[in-house]
């Protein structure tokens, strides 16, 4: 198993990073279809429909799929003999900001839940600020990961 996750390791890495790149455009994405659904859109007219359609296949065609898949190629990594070393502070820092980013992910799909069932009662003001979460996120993580400065 170590032999063949040591073998591999290049295309884990390029898969990994193929799915990151997928599901962080989907968390940029939502929270900003979420300001404009807010702001935009009256409840249970035609265009909330298509937004919501679009909410839904962002999140179950690419945000899911994508999030699965940087997970598996992740711990796949985790597991690849000599590439995490615990003892320095990079993993932990990544393993936090990760396990926040994850956080934020079921926090819009509970989001769109509210839409269908037209009880948002979030302001877009709120949607507009959660949209920097994933910013500040994938700045702690690239720099944990490539820079390692700590
Ligand atoms: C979901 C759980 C995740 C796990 C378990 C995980 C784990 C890892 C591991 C162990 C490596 C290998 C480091 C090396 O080869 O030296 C890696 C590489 C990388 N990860 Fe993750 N990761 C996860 C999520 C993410 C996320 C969300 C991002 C970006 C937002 C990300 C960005 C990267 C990048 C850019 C690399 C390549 C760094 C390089 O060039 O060496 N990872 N990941």
């Amino acid at each position: 198993m170590y032999d063949f996750l040591f073998w591999f390791y290049p295309w884990t890495k390029s898969l990994h990073v193929i799915s990151v790149i997928a599901w962080m455009a989907g968390l940029f994405y939502l929270p900003r279809l979420y300001v404009y659904h807010t702001e935009q859109v009256e409840a249970g007219s035609g265009t909330d429909e298509m937004f919501q359609t679009m909410e839904r296949r962002l999140l179950r065609a690419i945000m899911n799929p994508a999030m699965i898949a940087t997970w598996v190629f992740g711990l796949m990594l985790v597991f690849t003999p000599g590439i995490v070393d615990w003892s320095a502070v990079w993993p932990w820092t990544k393993a936090a900001a990760v396990l926040v980013m994850t956080w934020f992910h079921h926090w819009l799909g509970y989001r769109r839940k509210d839409f269908v069932s037209g009880a948002n009662s979030r302001t877009g003001r709120t949607f507009r600020m959660m949209n920097e979460v994933p910013t500040l996120l994938l700045i702690v993580i690239v720099v944990s990961v490539i820079a390692r400065p700590f």
